[in-house]
């Protein structure tokens, strides 16, 4: 069997899902704009430190890697390297089997035919209101390996810290350990993952979850994984946005941040980006 090639992690990564809130218009006027080089969202020189990923709809995938295309062919047009790509796109979930009779399902080799590397799976808001379990997310991990893309695995604890922060810590570690344990277990130990903490009980909110209580669950998960010959990234997501990642703030901590509602504006994208390219020394 041919070996898989999978794409390469950069040092920092910024993701952003639009779960299922853009008219498909919108997504691909949003996907020209963090492309377009006049809003200097996307620095393509970065690349090796930071990546940006887009993770639209099922239904935007198609026009929105169109637009991918056009832009890298301008850049090596311009003499630009797009080796590695200088942008992702992801898709919000997978089926676990590859082809069949699965109505309504998305499978994963449609999805890598179609130009992603990120899939994202078990979101807080699948597993309530879909029912999604941890075995399932744990196949979706295999079976977007399998097609040499990269999972994006959301885990967090349900309930808000009480008034002892080391007892909230060591609860919202080994609630986010039994995922993580599963879906190591199903992936080749090559294979690159990127797991996204996200506080249930912070998605969706005004706010983020605090910044302290974020690095200790994030090292809880780091201890979880432990070393593996694959790259594993750990992001943190639940109404991040701009102000977040600076002096005193995430970036010390997380390989990233998994961007919401707070990314809807390009502005917005543009000042995330900012925070980490200066904490990366390349603004
Ligand atoms: O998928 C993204 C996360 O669930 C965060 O969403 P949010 O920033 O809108 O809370």
């Amino acid at each position: 069997m041919a070996s898989i090639t999978y794409p390469v992690l950069p040092e920092k990564l910024l993701l952003i899902s639009l779960k299922m809130y853009f008219t498909p218009e919108r997504t691909t006027s949003y996907m020209r704009a963090l492309l377009d080089p006049a809003n200097e969202i996307v620095h393509p020189q970065n690349r090796d430190k930071l990546l940006l990923a887009l993770i639209p709809d099922f239904l935007t995938i198609w026009p929105c890697a169109e637009i991918l295309k056009e832009y890298e062919n301008k850049l090596v047009a311009s003499g630009t390297s797009i080796s590695p790509p200088p942008f992702f796109l992801g898709a919000q979930d997978c089926m676990w089997e590859e082809y069949g009779a699965y109505t309504g399902e998305v499978s994963p080799a449609a999805i890598k035919s179609l130009g992603c590397s990120i899939v994202e799976l078990g979101h807080a808001e699948r597993r309530a209101i879909f029912g999604e379990t941890d075995d399932q997310t744990a196949r979706k991990a295999a079976a977007t390996c399998a097609q040499g893309m990269v999972p994006l695995v959301c885990v967090g604890e349900i309930t808000a810290p009480g008034a002892v922060a080391s007892e909230a810590v060591g609860q919202a570690v080994a609630e986010c350990a039994v995922l993580v344990r599963a879906v190591l277990a199903a992936i080749p130990a090559d294979a690159p993952v990127i797991f996204a903490y996200e506080p249930v009980w912070a998605i969706g909110k005004p706010k983020p979850a605090g910044v302290d209580h974020v690095a200790a669950v994030v090292e809880g998960i780091r201890g979880v994984i432990g070393s593996r010959p694959g790259a594993a990234r750990v992001l943190y997501g639940g109404s991040a946005g701009p102000g977040l990642w600076g002096a005193g703030g995430l970036g010390k901590a997380v390989d990233g941040m998994f961007l919401g509602r707070f990314a809807h504006e390009i502005e917005g994208v543009r000042k995330v980006v900012r925070e980490v390219e200066e904490s990366l020394g390349v603004a």
